[in-house]
């Protein structure tokens, strides 16, 4: 039996992952590939830390990267640090010194993923990363691979498993956005930022990598318009199950003659579209092809198991490529295509306004929407006091910018108190 030697960049949520998943399967990995993987080092900062973790006596940490990047016996090495510039750095020294890389890091792959790659064919490597979007959930490989006999025009999915867990827990245990949020990072779900969860920065990384292999296009994570879920609050969760809706957070990309529109934002899905059941820490894709038709991916999106699963698979797709001579093979097409202004994409909305509670407040708020072309689809008053009223609108399909710039005016009125929310509804 061959012996491949691979090092792992950090052993938090997911590098402990790997090191348990490949014990706990590591009889079917070798005869799959008659290959035995061992992992000799591991990177990491804080060596007293690791002391204390029951990781095998085999694996020697270090705080050095060059005890990995010097040791000519170790093939493949797996980046599963988090951030961009460093491991940035470690992937193309790596390369540099003939060794493969996998990772797991949306950050580095969403905004250098296109020079990577090139860089990784140019010095006859293997560059894989499955798990940098929606964890266990194979995409990366049905995209450049299985499905590019297809011209996808749409993808949309739900990519971030701390927002869709903090979400479907208000919803369902009426929990306040911070008590579900501390539980998604005890999980292990969350970056270690987790500004970049709930911000919609981590989904608006996995979406412009999608959309890169999808499209062919060079697009990175600040082509996409970014909204997060900090603002959505009880009120707006359950005025949706009123309505027949589930709120979650989506990242959208589609193509069309016009380019390519990349969005990530909160959205009112109805209750009986597949994409509103999709609960905690999963995650699912919706991609639509022109031979396919629609396909849909669901599964784990988060944690250490369903993270290792897709790492540990690169890292047998390279040993696979080293045996089969095609390592660094993989050929890619990309284009740049024009961006449409996100101001331009049309949805209905939900919104929520604080008024006044006095004659003339609904007449002036209509006036807005008509002067904008914006005709409304239903309007309800709610928990009213003597002084305060709460409006709840669904609007029909408008321009961003109309609806925005409606919106700015209506803080010009007196006796508007405050524009609650602006949720786009989505009728799929
Ligand atoms: N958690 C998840 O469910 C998923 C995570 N990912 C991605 O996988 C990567 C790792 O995530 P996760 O395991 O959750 O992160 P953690 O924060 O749990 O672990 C990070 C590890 O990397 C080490 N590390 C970080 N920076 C350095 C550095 N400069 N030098 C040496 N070691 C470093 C840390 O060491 P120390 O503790 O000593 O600081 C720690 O061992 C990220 O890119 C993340 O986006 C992808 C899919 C799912
Ligand atoms: N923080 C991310 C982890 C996986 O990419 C998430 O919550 O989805």
């Amino acid at each position: 039996m061959k012996h491949v030697a691979i090092a792992l960049l950090g052993c938090g949520t997911v590098g402990k992952g790997i090191v348990d998943l490949l014990e706990k399967n590591a009889d079917l990995i070798e005869e799959q590939l008659d290959t035995k993987i061992t992992i000799k080092r591991i990177l990491i900062r804080n060596l007293a830390k690791y002391e204390r973790m029951d990781l095998p006596k085999s694996i020697a940490l270090t705080t050095e990267f060059s005890d990995i990047i010097n040791d000519d016996d170790i093939e493949i090495v797996v980046e599963v640090m988090g951030s961009a510039d460093f491991a940035k750095e470690c992937i193309e020294a790596c390369f540099k010194k003939g060794k493969s890389v996998v990772s797991a890091n949306k950050d580095v792959i969403a905004d250098y993923g296109i020079p990577l790659l090139k860089m990784s064919q140019e010095h006859n490597v293997d560059f894989q990363f499955e798990a940098s979007v929606a964890g266990g959930i194979p995409i990366i490989r049905p995209m450049y691979s299985s499905l590019n006999s297809n011209r996808i025009d749409r993808i949309i999915g739900i990519l971030n498993g701390t927002t869709n867990y903090i979400l479907s827990n208000m919803t369902e245990r009426g929990l306040s956005y911070e008590d579900v949020l501390q539980e998604a990072q005890d999980k292990g779900y969350a970056e270690a930022d987790p500004t970049n969860d709930v911000s919609g920065y981590d989904a608006a990384r996995k979406i412009a990598i999608l959309a890169t292999l999808g499209f062919h296009s060079a697009v990175t994570f600040r082509d996409v318009a970014v909204e997060g879920i900090e603002r959505i609050t009880q009120e707006d969760i359950s005025h949706a199950e009123e309505m027949g809706y589930a709120v979650k957070l989506l990242a959208i990309a589609t193509q069309s003659d016009d380019g390519i529109s990349l969005s990530v934002h909160p959205a009112f899905i109805p209750k009986q579209h597949p994409l509103a059941n999709v609960s905690g820490a999963y995650n699912a894709i919706y991609v639509r092809g022109n031979g396919v038709g629609d396909v849909m991916f669901y599964g784990q999106g988060a944690g250490a198991f369903p993270t290792a699963s897709a790492v540990l698979s690169d890292v047998m797709n390279v040993i696979l490529h080293t045996n089969l001579t095609i390592t660094g093979k993989r050929g890619y097409v990309w284009h740049q295509v024009p961006l449409v202004d996100p101001s331009h994409i049309e949805a209905p909305y939900y919104l929520r306004i604080i008024v006044d509670n006095a004659p003339g407040v609904l007449s002036s708020i209509a006036g807005i929407f008509a002067e904008n072309g914006i005709s409304i689809r239903s309007l309800i008053q709610k928990d009213e006091t003597k002084e305060v009223a709460e409006i709840v609108l669904l609007i029909d399909s408008s321009a961003d910018g109309l609806v925005r710039d409606a919106l700015q005016r209506m803080t010009g009125l007196s006796c508007v108190r405050r524009i609650a929310n602006a949720i786009r509804v989505i009728e799929i």
